[in-house]
């Protein structure tokens, strides 16, 4: 496990997906989501650990207790460094996720790392209050996500970098702060509304960033690599 940058690997297709690996020499941390997932299936994760790389598989799962564990018990079994789930689906699934895991690893395996979505960092505080009715800051329901995904025993959640020195602060230095929402200085937001750069993010303490289009929409994509690696300070 290491703290390199995790590049989200949003493309339609295995065909491109290879064409951005081909073009590092080095072991990279990647993260395969919703949209490459559904499209390659499972085949694809053994071919990225093929090359040597880690995998933060991103499927986000939410539902109920029994459902979770029973698909955390098959996904253990694919090799992967870090799942996640959505901390909103609460408590007894995150232990649920957690149990399956654990029951789904191969002997002599390590299980793969859990952590929970608090919320989502294109999510902004008029919104979460609007629309999910949590009439709280979006700082105060994140740290109320992050104790009660702690609470049930998982590593980490996903954050933003303006959260995560409070997480800290309330869960302790190896709680993980995954934190997406990365961006080069200046760079376009997208649809991300709590955004940081890479330095930024050290210094409010994120373990580990997501970063996607930053690197992969670039015009020279392993020369962006190489600056959020700088900027990060990972090994
Ligand atoms: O779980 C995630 O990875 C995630 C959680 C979250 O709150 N926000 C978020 O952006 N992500 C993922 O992180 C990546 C960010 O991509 P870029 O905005 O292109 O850097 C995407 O693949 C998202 O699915």
């Amino acid at each position: 496990m290491t703290d390199k940058p995790i590049i989200a690997l949003d493309f339609p297709g295995e065909e491109d997906v290879f064409t951005f690996l081909e073009q590092y020499n080095e072991a990279l941390y990647v993260k395969i989501g919703l949209e490459l997932f559904l499209q390659e299936g499972s085949s694809i994760i053994k071919k990225i650990k093929d090359l040597g790389h880690e995998i933060f598989l991103d499927l986000k799962l939410h539902d109920i207790p029994n459902t979770v564990k029973s698909a955390m018990r098959g996904l253990a079994r694919l090799g992967v460094d870090m799942v996640n789930v959505h901390a909103a689906g609460g408590s007894e699934m995150m232990k649920a996720a957690l149990e399956g895991l654990q029951e789904g690893t191969p002997v002599g395996k390590k299980r793969p790392l859990l952590i929970a979505v608090t919320q989502l960092t294109s999510t902004t505080e008029e919104e979460m209050q609007k629309e999910q009715k949590i009439m709280t800051t979006l700082e105060e329901s994140v740290l109320n996500y992050a104790l009660l995904t702690k609470d049930a025993g998982l590593d980490g959640v996903v954050c933003s970098v303006l959260e995560a020195k409070a997480i800290e602060e309330a869960c302790g230095k190896e709680f993980l702060k995954v934190t997406p929402g990365i961006r080069l200085e200046g760079g376009e937001a997208h649809d991300q509304k709590r955004i940081a750069t890479p330095a930024v993010a050290r210094e409010k303490r994120s373990t580990h960033i997501v970063v996607g289009r930053a690197i992969t929409q670039s015009v020279n994509t392993v020369e962006s690599y190489h600056t959020v690696l700088e900027q990060w300070g990972g090994q």
